[in-house]
């Protein structure tokens, strides 16, 4: 089997182990109350919701929420068009190909924190345009706009996504109401956002690859065409070899009706067993928004480091649950009350993955800094305000271009005691 390309290589330490922990313990939590019309007059409901968000929150940084009034049709529409979409040959995605510049669209070499991800990715903003700064640099002013991409087939994909986009912005917000009231704030205060009522979210599609199809690519090396105008490639010391499985979809041949899948890092089938046991469809990170909502198939793969003991415990899918985790903005908003906990997505040896991540994101010129509430003498604030756009812009950056630095971390402005 041919060499991994030594741009996936993780660390050994962030190399995932060759057993799985399943958790028991993410909790999991039943919305009904906030959804029905008794919880207009029934506040004691709404309490024992907020109360389990908080203690999840305080415990895991994660949880999942079933019940939770998202249509199920609006998440199997943009399944159904997603696959289409990602089944396309690559020349088709290409010609929506994200870049530096235009950061919306699909792409297939994503890095998180330097390291490549194994995995292909479509990326859309809610709130259109969506008002960013034009670059990291904390003296350049300038502003510039994300306008959304959309592929012309399936003709389908840009309703069901919009469509998607709004129902989950909704259930961001509502959940960021009763995380305002799980920190004894007013269930519509704003949270630290500037501007309530514009804050974007985007969804990023992840879909990982299936790896037994690989030696089916028409184009089993991308990344590496001649003519690629991918900023990568002059960095990109080794090209993967022939059969090397690659983090695409090119032909549409099994969208997979098997819903009992085991995820198999340890299956022994694996084509390629290196490949599994050094690389990762998403790297660990921490997410830098307020909170994310993540749908994952059944296939499964979501890793979440726990705050006990550290141990990377796996989400087990769980179906029509969403699950949702703090982001580093929520963090520092809670002065540290709650934290944003570092996860990671795993490459599946016998099936694809599909993701949706709908993150929710202040406005850019929001300074993200610990709420007034929160803070008193005895509990001094734990960072220095920053500002959101500045933050982002630079995290973005970074998925793009390897850089020789860290990514940019909220401990970057953690004020010592
Ligand atoms: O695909 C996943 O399960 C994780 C995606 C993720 O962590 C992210 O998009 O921030
Ligand atoms: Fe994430």
């Amino acid at each position: 089997m041919g060499e991994v390309d030594p741009d996936f290589i993780q660390d050994p330490h962030h190399r995932p182990k060759l057993f799985i922990i399943e958790a028991e313990g993410i909790p999991l939590i039943d919305l009904s109350p906030i959804n029905s019309p008794d919880s207009i007059t029934d506040p004691k409901a709404i309490e024992g919701v907020v109360r389990e968000i908080g203690s999840a929150c305080k415990g895991w940084g994660f949880f999942q929420v079933i019940n939770h009034g998202v249509q199920l049709d609006k998440l199997r529409n943009i399944e159904t068009a997603a696959r289409k979409f990602f089944a396309l040959p690559l020349e088709e995605k290409r010609k929506i190909r994200r870049d530096e510049k235009s950061v919306l669209g699909y792409y297939d070499c994503e890095r998180t924190k330097n390291v490549r991800d194994w995995k292909e990715v479509f990326d859309l903003t809610v709130e259109e345009p969506t008002l960013v700064p034009a670059s990291p640099d904390p003296e350049d002013k300038e502003e510039t706009e994300w306008h959304n991409r959309w592929p012309e087939y399936p003709p389908e994909y840009r309703k069901a996504c919009e469509e998607y986009a709004k129902e989950i912005e909704k259930l961001a917000l509502k959940l960021m109401g009763l995380i305002a009231l799980s920190l004894g704030l007013p269930e519509n205060s704003v949270m630290g956002v500037d501007d309530f009522f514009n804050p974007h979210g985007d969804a990023d599609f992840d879909s990982e690859p299936d790896p037994e199809s690989g030696s089916s690519f028409d184009d089993p090396d991308p990344d590496y065409d001649d003519d690629d105008p991918d900023p990568d490639s002059e960095d990109d010391p080794d090209p993967h070899s022939e059969d090397d499985p690659n983090p695409e979809f090119v032909s549409d041949s099994d969208p997979d009706p098997d819903f009992d899948s085991d995820s198999g890092l340890d299956s022994g089938s694996n084509s390629d067993p290196n490949s599994y046991s050094t690389s990762l469809g998403v790297g660990p990170h921490k997410d830098g928004g307020a909170l994310t909502v993540l749908a994952q198939d059944e296939v499964g793969g979501l890793e979440v480091k726990r705050k006990t003991d550290g141990e990377w415990i796996r989400v087990k899918p769980t179906p029509n649950a969403y699950v949702i985790n703090v982001g580093d903005s929520l963090q520092v908003w809670s002065n540290d009350i709650y934290h944003s906990v570092e996860h990671r997505a795993m490459v599946n040896s016998e099936k694809k993955r599909f993701s949706i991540a709908y993150s929710l994101k202040p406005s850019h010129y929001t300074l993200i800094k610990p709420l007034e509430e929160l803070i008193s003498e005895e509990n001094p604030a734990k960072y220095r305000p920053y500002n959101w756009g500045k933050f982002m812009t630079h995290r973005k950056l970074t998925n793009f271009k390897k850089l020789n630095v860290e990514n940019i971390q909220i401990h970057h402005f953690g004020l010592s005691e």
